[in-house]
């Protein structure tokens, strides 16, 4: 199941945020990027290569879940993203549940990374494949109130061989305050290394 759809735990901004990406995917620009609890956008064989010993994928495959989907609704991480071909960018929506409380009143600074390491990576493996977080800087500029929805916007800076530098910023949805930024490095798995 697309979890990345509306459901009641969304805010009315959560959910005139999605509307108003949905409606300028109408015309191709954008497209609505799907998000499963433990089916990944890749096909399976295709990222097997990369991870042969992986326990998980042989074994425990029937209980793996993508992180930021394992929370019940509206308790954690409600999301979705959309990506934009001609600008190489992606947009992802995201308003943090209760069970992601650091300071009291404001999300933890390991979830605002989750949520910054996942738009990054679809930005990335969108444009790089097969692609692993490397490097990420995080400067928290704001901290985010809890159960509030912001705007992450993630793009590709620079390519150098198997070598990704993107950046992103996390913004209200009003675009007044800056809450976030954040630069990373991804590199792209080289099939003939092995990862361990
Ligand atoms: C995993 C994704 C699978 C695909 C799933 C598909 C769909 C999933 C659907 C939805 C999920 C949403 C998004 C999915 C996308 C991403 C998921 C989130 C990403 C993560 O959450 S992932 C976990 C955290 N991540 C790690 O667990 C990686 C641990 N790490 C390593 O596994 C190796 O480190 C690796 C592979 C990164 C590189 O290893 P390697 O052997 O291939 O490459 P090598 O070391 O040769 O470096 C090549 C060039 O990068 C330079 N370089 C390397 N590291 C650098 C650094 N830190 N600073 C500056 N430069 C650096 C070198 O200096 C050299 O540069 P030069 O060529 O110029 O010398």
């Amino acid at each position: 199941m697309d979890l990345s759809l509306p459901n009641p735990s969304w805010s009315k901004d959560m959910r005139l945020l999605f509307d108003q990406f949905m409606k300028k995917s109408e015309d191709g620009s954008w497209k609505h990027l799907p998000s499963y609890k433990n089916k990944f956008s890749r096909r399976i064989e295709d990222i097997k290569v990369f991870f042969p010993d992986a326990k998980l994928i042989k074994e425990k495959i029937s209980q793996a879940q993508l992180f930021p989907r394992n929370f019940e609704e509206g308790l954690g991480f409600e999301y979705a993203m959309f990506h934009n071909h001609a600008e190489d960018r992606t947009v992802c929506i995201f308003q943090g549940g209760p069970y992601l409380q650091g300071a009291p009143g404001f999300l933890h600074g390991g979830a605002i990374a989750t949520m910054i390491d996942s738009t990054l990576g679809m930005t990335a493996l969108i444009a790089g494949g097969i692609v692993m977080t490397a490097n990420l800087n995080i400067n928290f500029k704001r901290p985010i109130p809890l159960c509030s929805v912001v705007v992450i916007n993630s793009q590709v800076d620079k390519v150098e061989g198997r070598k990704l530098f993107l950046s992103c910023n996390i913004r209200s949805v009003d675009e007044q305050t800056l809450y976030s930024e954040a630069t990373s490095l991804f590199v792209k798995l080289d099939p003939e290394k092995s990862l361990t």
